[in-house]
């Protein structure tokens, strides 16, 4: 464990860049690490100890009943397990049956478009690949099977209400996180992914995965034998939150603002809460933004939420993993930043959409989303 530890640290600092890692050393001032769980919203029950090997989980497991604590749990941990929530069982076995069909039938899953949120999408050298439902452009999924799409979306819409339930406890004091929201889905979209050695050895190299995407999204990441490993680049999603649940062999890791690295293996009854980019937009100090040219990270302070960077590393031996993914995300156009410019020597409003954040994070090294549409 505390081998692959280091390696994931490795990763995340070779990933990151020195303007990250200033920031990074002004907030320990700032952020106590907690070594331990916050009582009363925690369990760390033997069930959940022995059914992990590794004594008590590293994060939180907040109860839904509780979820008015997690804005501040959020402040303080990198991430969460969401404990009697009113989720139906997680569809594995249709994640399963669609990503292990013949690739010809799962070429014919990918979108036109190219979009790598929608439908069938490949990282051979990275050993994953992944099915995205993308509700605003319909569900490309496997024809005439009423039952997966039936519980692909029964599971997105209960996880999209969840998130957005999440959201809402945000404003209890000041409407911090838009109502727009909390009361539709926006952009939001769900993934089913596969991590496996099979996906590397497939040959020959597929002429469709190198062409959507950047060479970051499918990387070759060598375990210490020289294999390539299973795995998805440390990165923040483009989102408000994300919800993960999945399957044994472990594999997913987490850093804390800190750059503490967590291990976050799944949890029976449980699933995993992150938050993504737009947090920080939301959870800045009074009148601050992230974005205003003289604000930046002095809009950061220490009830804001951000973004979760995290990795998935699976070693070779420890065979495939599934996972489902729910991205919450407010509309593309929806109004993140305004400010007063000057051009052309007049004062102008300049407004900065939720979509300008996705094409202009393709820009950035390190830390890469994956919503390269
Ligand atoms: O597979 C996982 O657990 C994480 C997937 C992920 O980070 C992503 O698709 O953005
Ligand atoms: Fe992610």
């Amino acid at each position: 464990m505390s081998s692959m530890r280091s390696h994931i640290r490795k990763l995340f600092l070779k990933n990151s860049n020195k303007n990250q890692n200033q920031k990074l050393e002004e907030l320990k001032a700032q952020q106590p690490t907690p070594n331990t769980v916050p009582h009363g919203t925690v369990s760390t029950n033997s069930s959940s100890s022995s059914l992990l090997g590794l004594g008590s989980p590293e994060l939180p497991i907040v109860d839904y009943d509780n979820i008015s604590q997690i804005p501040k749990i959020l402040t303080e941990f990198p991430a969460i397990y969401l404990t009697n929530h009113p989720l139906p069982p997680a569809p594995f076995n249709h994640a399963r049956a669609l990503l292990t069909l013949p690739k010809d039938v799962k070429d014919k899953l990918r979108d036109p478009g190219k979009s790598t949120v929608r439908g069938y999408n490949n990282a051979k050298a990275s050993g994953r690949e992944w099915w995205d439902y993308n509700p605003a452009e319909g569900m490309l999924g496997p024809p005439e099977n009423t039952e997966f799409e039936e519980d692909t979306k029964a599971f997105f819409l209960k996880s999209v209400e969840v998130l957005q339930n999440i959201c809402r406890q945000f404003n209890s004091q000041q409407q911090l996180i838009p109502q727009e929201v909390i009361d539709e889905a926006g952009f939001s979209t769900m993934r089913y992914l596969r991590y496996s050695p099979d996906v590397i050895d497939q040959q020959p190299s597929d002429e469709n995965s190198q062409t959507t995407y950047n060479s970051v999204l499918n990387s070759r990441r060598d375990g210490d034998d020289g294999e390539a490993l299973p795995h998805i680049e440390a990165h923040t999603d483009l989102d408000i939150l994300t919800l993960i649940t999945a399957t044994e062999p472990s594999g997913l890791y987490v850093w804390n603002r800190r750059g503490k690295v967590f291990s976050a293996p799944p949890i029976e009854g449980t699933v995993f809460i992150m938050a993504g980019d737009i947090m920080p937009f939301f959870t800045s100090k009074p009148e601050m933004c992230p974005l205003a040219q003289y604000e930046g990270v002095e809009a950061i302070g220490e009830n804001t939420v951000l973004p979760t960077a995290h990795t998935v590393v699976v070693p070779r031996s420890a065979g495939e993993r599934y996972s489902i993914a729910v991205f919450l995300r407010p509309k593309r156009e929806m109004v993140l930043h305004r400010r007063v410019i000057t051009r052309g020597g007049k004062e102008v409003e300049e407004e900065t959409a939720f979509w300008w954040l996705a094409t202009e994070k393709l820009h950035v090294e390190g830390r890469k989303c994956f919503l390269a549409v």
